[in-house]
């Protein structure tokens, strides 16, 4: 099988990573630490950084990391009981770490993006992780803009009531999987074609999107039902585990501009498009990931069954020219 070894090491290193976000989840209850853009980062999400950037550093010391968190913060004295903390959890999966390795660590994230590179988001959905919602450890591997390998561990997710805890694992041109976390039986994942799967996701967040132009293009192909809501990348996995035939992410208007950053997205779009699903930006290309650490050639998301995919298109233009 091709890119076996980053395959296992990113299932490894995303479960591990997913552990360490739970029991800061139950044994702390973790409070946000405001970054200089105002948006939320916790004890976990650093955590999860070090532990995913500490086994890839290891495995394949050449490959930048375009990881979403660094440790400059971190480094200030004023943060001595936060760097404590994550220290301790990180010391729960490697032990006798000192917090100088693992603020290195963290910076081993923040690499370029180049002809080969892997891009982390160690928690993606703080939001989401702090209420008690859904949230995404996603790590990708992109050679040449191409998406090679691509993990989602999404702990608080479950289907049809299942247990919590469920990973997402893709391959270019091997399909993808789901698999218990932390293990279980692996079993192949198909995209739904069903007309009562016709149900679509959006963020929880707002100002994340535009959700009245999404809800109009949804009812324009013919989605009756509200959307789902949910935090992170999982609304790509309830895609590609045919949940939801269709994940609209419109430009919000209050940020028009905004440029969506790759890992928000690397291993989510490959586990939609080996799972038989489809995803553009708005305007029917491809997510452009060789350009830097932001989607600049792409405005707005669309993933879908595939099936409908040309069809959420042709509304979409409607809408926006309307
Ligand atoms: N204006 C925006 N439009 C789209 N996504 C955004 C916007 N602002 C922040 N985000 C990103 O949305 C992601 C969460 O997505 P979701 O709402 O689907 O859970 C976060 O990674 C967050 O990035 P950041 O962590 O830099 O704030
Ligand atoms: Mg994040
Ligand atoms: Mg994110
Ligand atoms: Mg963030």
């Amino acid at each position: 099988m091709a890119y076996e070894r980053e395959r296992q090491l990113a299932i490894e290193a995303a479960t591990a990573a997913a552990a360490l976000c739970e029991a800061v989840r139950r044994d702390m209850v973790p409070h946000a630490i405001e970054k200089n853009d105002k948006s939320p980062v916790t004890v976990a999400d650093f955590g999860s950084q070090a532990v995913i950037c500490r086994a890839l550093a290891e495995a394949f010391p050449t490959d930048p990391v375009v990881g979403e968190e660094d440790a400059s913060d971190l480094r200030q004295p004023a943060m001595a009981t936060p760097l404590a903390q994550v220290t301790q959890q990180v010391q729960q999966v490697v032990p006798a770490t000192s917090s100088e390795q693992v603020l290195d660590w963290i910076d081993h994230g923040n690499g370029t993006v180049g002809q080969r590179y892997w891009t982390l988001d160690p928690i993606d959905g703080t939001k989401g992780f702090l209420r008690g919602d859904q949230y995404a450890i996603a790590l990708a591997l992109v050679e040449a803009g191409d998406i090679k390998v691509g993990v989602l561990a999404c702990p608080a997710l479950s289907f049809d009531g299942g247990t919590p805890g469920l990973l997402f694992t893709a391959v270019r041109g091997e399909g993808t999987t789901l698999m218990p976390l932390p293990q279980g039986p692996t079993q192949p994942l198909r995209v739904s074609q069903a007309a009562d799967r016709l149900r679509f996701v959006e963020s929880v967040e707002a100002s994340h999107g535009n959700q009245a132009q999404q809800a109009a293009v949804a009812q324009a192909v013919g989605i009756t039902a509200d959307s789902v809501r949910m935090d992170s990348q999982a609304k790509y996995g309830a895609v590609a585990a045919g949940h939801a035939a269709l994940y609209l992410r419109l430009p919000s208007p209050k940020s028009p501009d905004y440029r969506e950053k790759i890992w928000d997205h690397a291993a989510g779009v490959l586990v939609v498009e080996e799972a038989g699903g489809r995803v553009t930006d708005m305007f029917g290309r491809p997510l452009d990931f060789s350009q830097g650490d932001r989607l600049v050639n792409n405005q707005g998301v669309v993933v879908s069954n595939g099936t409908i995919h040309e069809t959420v298109l042709a509304a979409l233009k409607q809408a926006v020219t309307a």
